[in-house]
């Protein structure tokens, strides 16, 4: 029996697996995607043990819409490659519902991302360490991303003549995923760089070093040497395809964990005995030896605890899910946005936008395809970055307003944990190392208000919020695990982020009037220059075109359970004796950066202190309770002891 039927429009692999081989491992992790299968191939690296990996979407190694760089984009909204989510009307942002594209295939949101690779400010790392998370500070973290990449650096001209510029010694050498700078770059670029620099902003030398204030290109994750997209599952998943003691189930949804209830008035832990999961519409059950581990996301890992009966009572009462265990599950959501402004290019310059063109696209791709070194624009990525702390772009005075408006929200009503993360976002205003603003430069229009014009070439600007203060929650409002969750980000329902994001989207026109680049730029499509002129003209605007930057966490918050947190320091569930969270969930506090690199090392990290504890249950016996015990046993048994 296959477990690959799903009506296909684009070319999948079976991985061979079948419900029939897919009833009992040691380590059950649900969700093959980003954190998923990094944690799975490090597992299975030991023979002694099994894994078995339950994922939704189909496995699609040669498909060309993932694969090729400049693809990005043509996979988000079809229901292939993405679960198509989409948020309740915001609010704050004029009525309006958000999609929340998330990958439903193998490799999850690294399959669909957009390959930009950093890692954000060293001291954002150490604020998660300081919010009860011991072991989480950035050199941990730093020495788990390097785990996971292998750095090919670029060439002296390439560095020289678009400031590619970096420290090896930050990268990884030996990770699974590798990592390079863009073989391609638009010659609108080097005068945006040379505009920031005439604005005061510095470059930075290495932007994922833990310092990335400045402006830099960025490296992304294209293998130079075969011209395409690394993601999870060509890197952790392909070359361990053959071990034994892994196995990936795929076209399969997991619809609970299954827990012993403890006995009548008995305290505990509750212990996870295995997975239900549906193939085809059939119900099946996966046993867990040792732990259950879950890497669905920031979406459906916390709508997995909350089927399982693990949240808040009113929300699993109103959803008719008995409750089990009460856990702030699917709070303390924070997300990324991002608005565009859209600039037409003089003549001459050469943009993504020619893609649009049939005779150029076509040549592009033979290219690519050809014999040459140079693989050309098929092969290019999002290189050109800023990070901007606010004076960049407001007043002391208006910084100060920003702060008086975020003591003005009553946080009396959110968890410790969120409290003292709120008080860490206020104390980094006055770090002039931290970056509110994240601005990418992308080589072609990028816009959402107006269609981009026939034969026109442009770049586009894109602001990016990177330290929101709103807080929004994803949760279950029904028992049905095909039902999506409710996903209320509540976007701007903390004033200061409206008005922070409004001002660095007008700052983007000071960028296109400054040297260099106000020589190749012919003028503002977006926002129309006629139409928003004021301050509160731009806050329409954004409330209007903001969107997504896809970097959503904090739904399974890692904090002391105390303060509100679902999982402890060692990723485990808080009150479960087997099960853990390790995904984009777990991440507590937003970073300025793309985060896929941070999700790798969680999954690095996760891998690492699950073989840990598993050594340490092993040394200590089966005195221990819980699931100290129960690895123990089963290690024991294993060994015939
Ligand atoms: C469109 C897009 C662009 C992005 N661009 C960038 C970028 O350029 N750079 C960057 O750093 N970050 C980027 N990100 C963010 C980054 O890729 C994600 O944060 C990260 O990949 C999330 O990893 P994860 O392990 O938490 O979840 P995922 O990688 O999404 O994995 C979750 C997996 O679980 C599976 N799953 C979920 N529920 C079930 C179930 N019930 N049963 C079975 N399987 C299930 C899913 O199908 C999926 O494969 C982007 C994300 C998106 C969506």
């Amino acid at each position: 029996m296959t477990t690959t039927a799903a009506p296909e429009t684009t070319p999948f692999t079976d991985t061979g697996v079948t419900v029939d081989d897919f009833t009992e491992f040691d380590y059950v992790i649900v969700g093959g995607g980003t954190a998923g299968l990094t944690v799975a191939a490090r597992l299975s690296e030991d023979p002694s043990v099994t894994v078995g990996v339950i994922e939704a979407g189909l496995w699609r190694p040669e498909d060309p819409k993932i694969n090729l760089p400049i693809m990005i984009g043509q996979t988000l909204m079809n229901p292939d490659y993405d679960w198509c989510l989409q948020t309740e009307p915001q609010e704050h942002s004029n009525g309006r519902s958000y999609i929340w594209p998330r990958g439903k295939v193998l490799g999850g949101s690294s399959a669909l991302n957009f390959l930009v690779w950093q890692r954000g400010y060293s001291g954002e790392y150490d604020d998660i360490g300081r919010l009860g998370n011991p072991g989480w500070g950035w050199d941990d973290f730093a020495g788990f991303c390097r785990k996971s990449d292998t750095f090919q650096p670029p060439s002296s001209e390439l560095q020289k003549a678009n400031l590619a510029t970096c420290d090896e010694k930050v990268h990884g050498t030996d990770g699974p995923i590798q990592t390079s700078f863009s073989a391609w770059y638009t010659e609108a670029q080097r005068p945006w760089f040379d505009a920031l620099k005439s604005l005061g902003l510095n470059n930075a030398v290495d932007g994922l070093s833990g310092k990335n204030t400045g402006l830099w290109a960025s490296p992304a994750t294209v293998d130079a040497k075969k011209h395409v997209r690394s993601y999870a599952a060509n890197a952790y998943f392909a070359p361990n395809k053959d071990r034994k003691n892994l196995k990936v189930i795929t076209g399969a949804n997991a619809s609970r964990l299954e827990f012993e209830k403890p006995k009548d008035g008995a305290s505990g832990d509750l212990v996870a005995t295995g997975v239900h999961f549906t193939v085809d519409g059939k119900s099946h059950f996966v046993k867990a030896r040792r732990e259950v581990v879950l890497s669905a996301g920031t979406v459906k890992s916390p709508q997995l605890l909350e089927l399982s009966g693990v949240g808040r009572a009113e929300v699993l009462k109103a959803a008719g899910v008995e409750q089990l265990l009460e856990l702030d599950v699917g709070e303390n959501v924070q997300e990324h946005l991002y608005c565009t402004a859209s600039f037409k290019l003089a003549p001459g310059h050469i943009t993504w936008d020619k893609m649009r063109n049939d005779d150029f696209a076509k040549a592009a791709m033979e290219t690519y395809h050809g014999d040459g070194e140079d693989r050309g624009i098929i092969a290019s990525a999002f290189s050109g970055f800023a990070y901007v702390p606010l004076k960049q772009f407001m007043s002391a005075e208006e910084i100060q307003a920003i702060k008086d408006g975020v003591n003005r929200v009553d946080w009396s009503k959110y968890s410790k944990g969120v409290q003292e993360g709120i008080k860490m976002q206020l104390a980094r205003l006055d770090d002039e190392e931290c970056p509110f603003m994240e601005y990418i430069f992308a080589p072609g229009f990028f816009a959402t208000a107006s269609p981009p014009q026939d034969g026109q070439e442009y770049y586009s600007i894109l602001s990016a919020l990177q330290q929101p203060f709103s807080r929004g929650n994803i949760h279950i409002t029904s028992s049905d695990p095909t039902a999506a969750p409710r996903i209320d980000p509540r976007y701007f329902s903390v004033d200061a982020d409206l008005e922070i994001l409004s001002k660095a989207v007008r700052y983007s026109s000071t960028m296109a009037e400054a040297p260099s680049l106000k020589d190749i730029t012919v003028g503002r499509q977006d926002p129309d220059p006629e139409k928003y002129k004021t301050e509160d003209d731009f806050r329409e605007f954004t409330k209007d075109q903001a969107v997504t930057e896809y970097h959503h966490i904090g739904s399974c918050s890692m904090m002391p359970r105390a303060k509100g947190g679902v999982v402890d320091e060692r990723l485990r569930v808080h009150g479960t004796a087997n099960v853990r969270v390790a995904d984009a969930s777990i991440i507590p506090l937003h970073v300025s950066s793309h985060i896929v690199s941070a999700v790798y090392a969680v999954g690095e990290k996760a891998a690492h202190m699950i073989k840990e504890d598993a050594a340490a249950a092993a040394a200590t016996g089966a005195t221990s309770g819980g699931l100290l015990s129960r690895i123990a046993n089963d290690i024991a048994s294993k060994l015939s002891l």
